[in-house]
């Protein structure tokens, strides 16, 4: 008993690692990565989050306490008003218009990885809807912190991703990030081995959808 959310990403060490340091991640951060994998991503994930947001919108109705409920408005806020509105003007600066994100159809590895979260938080309570929905926030956060520390990261105009990092590297993000993670730490402290055991499935599937998603830009997968 007594877990905390760094339990779960050394219960799956492995996939969490290939997550964080995919190549899409490590082209992004040396400014290597080509430009249409990047495009690629960027729409796909325009799509990805507003299912997120709706993973949010779950949570919302999953929640037994005002505490519980402010928790989730707040990543939804996050995602439609913060996340969102960066990702609409940063689309657009890459000459990507939101009716033309709208339209896209939805790759896969979207699809798989969406409707997972989605259907994890369904079938599960308000703890698995979170554990589903760590590794994005709290591994795009993760990541932009792992970038800054590699040598190989070049930030400024002579990398065209630096935005990008900036974004996830942001108060915002991170503080949206440290609010999720102080969550997840005093629902841990809770559970029982076996449900420990129950939530690592979860949170290791969710990673393994993220890496996925990584691919599917780099492979420009539909
Ligand atoms: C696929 C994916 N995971 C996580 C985030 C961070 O919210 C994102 N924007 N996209």
């Amino acid at each position: 008993m007594g877990y905390r959310f760094s339990d779960l990403t050394a219960a799956c060490q492995s996939d969490w690692r290939a997550y964080l340091e995919h190549d899409f991640v490590r082209g992004l951060g040396a400014g290597t990565l080509e430009e249409g994998a990047f495009r690629h991503y960027l729409e796909q994930d325009y799509l990805f989050l507003l299912h997120f947001a709706r993973a949010y919108a779950l949570a919302a109705y999953k929640s037994r306490t005002l505490a519980d409920l402010r928790q989730a408005h707040e990543g939804l806020k996050a995602i439609l008003d913060v996340e969102l509105d960066l990702h609409v003007s940063y689309c657009r600066d890459w000459g990507i218009a939101e009716e033309q994100l709208a339209a896209l159809p939805e790759a896969r590895a979207t699809l798989a990885y969406t409707r997972y979260v989605l259907d994890a938080g369904s079938r599960g309570d308000l703890l698995d809807l979170h554990v589903a929905l760590a590794p994005c926030v709290v591994g795009y956060g993760e990541i932009a912190n792992w970038l800054n520390e590699q040598p190989s990261t070049v930030r400024g105009e002579a990398n065209p991703y630096d935005a990008w990092i900036a974004m996830y590297e942001s108060d915002e993000f991170q503080s949206a990030m440290r609010a999720e993670l102080e969550w997840l730490d005093a629902r841990l402290a809770e559970v029982s081995p076996a449900r420990f055991e129950e939530l690592c499935r979860v949170f290791r599937d969710a990673t393994r959808l993220e890496i996925d998603f990584w691919q599917m830009g780099l492979d420009r997968a539909d």
